[in-house]
């Protein structure tokens, strides 16, 4: 949009009303006032490129599967585990297979709210030499192939270190579409959140069993993209039942927004999934299970097998 008024301001193209950049690209018309000098007609040509080449926003998906009745299915892998070619297969096969978003995970060496599969997970990943930077040309060479948007995750140490303006364009530039950074306290969000903005990414907050009316609706208030629901208390990793509790969490939650609510933490069958939904979450998360596939596996073309098979299960789950 900013793209677009620029060429706007150009003081020779005028578009029309109602989103300017996905009008040009969808009608290829853009009306000229008067004669546009070369700039703005590159101006216009690059903002329809860049409409074309926009994949959708994570809230765009979700306002389209509340459209249809449907509930997002939303895949965590860990990026470089078992090495990063195979996650970028394992991107392609989770798009195929009917993702709606997909978190990568970016390897961390101090994965405090990790359970034991994904701590593992990110301790083969580091154990190879994956580093952000690594992830970034990876995923960067994937998303123009994918129809899903991604949201990098990530602890927030990476991000300090990088310096957060330097860190949100490197992202962005990569293609990526939003942030889940799940140990940046809610009081430090506002930087993150202003500089996420100015490169167009979503950073989606995460609320937990334990936390208290209050603050649950600030965190749903500042959460964009979706509101992150954790079903239970403690790590990620897989649990035999889902918490009843999620329920009514969704109906508290529900009472204060109207921002699609995904959940996560335990999800680790075609059941769960089925349940979760049925108590009205817009979209469930799965990365442990999903990590199981691959850990498991004799190959990681067996275990891209076994994670394409896991995936259908859980699509065909999901109304
Ligand atoms: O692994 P589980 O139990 O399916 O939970 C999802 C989780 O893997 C993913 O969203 C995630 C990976 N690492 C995290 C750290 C905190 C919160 C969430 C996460």
């Amino acid at each position: 949009m900013a793209f677009a008024l620029k060429a706007a301001a150009a003081g020779s193209a005028s578009f029309s009303a109602a989103g300017p950049r996905r009008r040009a690209a969808a009608t290829g018309r853009v009306s000229f006032r008067s004669a546009a000098p070369v700039v703005a007609v590159r101006a216009a040509a690059a903002a329809a490129a860049a409409v074309a080449e926009d994949k959708r926003s994570i809230s765009g998906t979700f306002a389209e599967l509340r459209q249809q009745g449907k509930t997002a299915l939303i895949p965590f892998i860990t990026a470089g585990d078992p090495d990063l070619a195979t996650t970028a297969k394992a991107l392609r096969i989770l798009d195929a297979c009917g993702s709606d978003v997909i978190e990568l995970g970016v390897p961390y060496s101090d994965p405090l709210a990790d359970g034991p599969v994904i701590q593992a997970s990110a301790t083969r990943a580091l154990a190879k030499g994956t580093t952000f930077e690594d992830v970034i040309s990876m995923v960067k060479g994937v998303i123009p192939d994918l129809s899903c948007p991604v949201a990098l995750f990530t602890y927030y140490n990476p991000i300090l270190k990088r310096g957060v303006p330097n860190f949100m364009s490197i992202v962005k530039e990569a293609g990526v579409h939003g942030l889940v950074v799940p140990d940046v306290p809610l009081e430090e969000t506002d930087v993150l959140r202003s500089e996420a903005a100015k490169n167009n990414l979503e950073l989606v907050l995460l609320t937990t069993p334990t936390t208290p009316n209050e603050r649950m609706e600030k965190i749903a208030q500042a959460s964009e993209g979706f509101i992150y629901l954790v079903s239970t208390v403690g790590v990620t990793g897989t649990r035999a039942n889902v918490s009843g509790k999620v329920q009514s969490l969704l109906q508290d939650i529900k009472k204060v927004t109207e921002k699609p609510v995904a959940v996560g933490f335990g999800v680790s069958t075609p059941e769960h999934v089925r349940q979760i939904a049925g108590w009205g979450a817009d979209g469930v998360i799965i990365g442990s299970a999903v990590m199981k596939t691959l850990e498991e596996a004799a190959s990681p073309e067996e275990g891209l097998k076994k994670l394409e098979e896991f995936a259908k299960n859980l699509k065909a789950a999901l109304p």
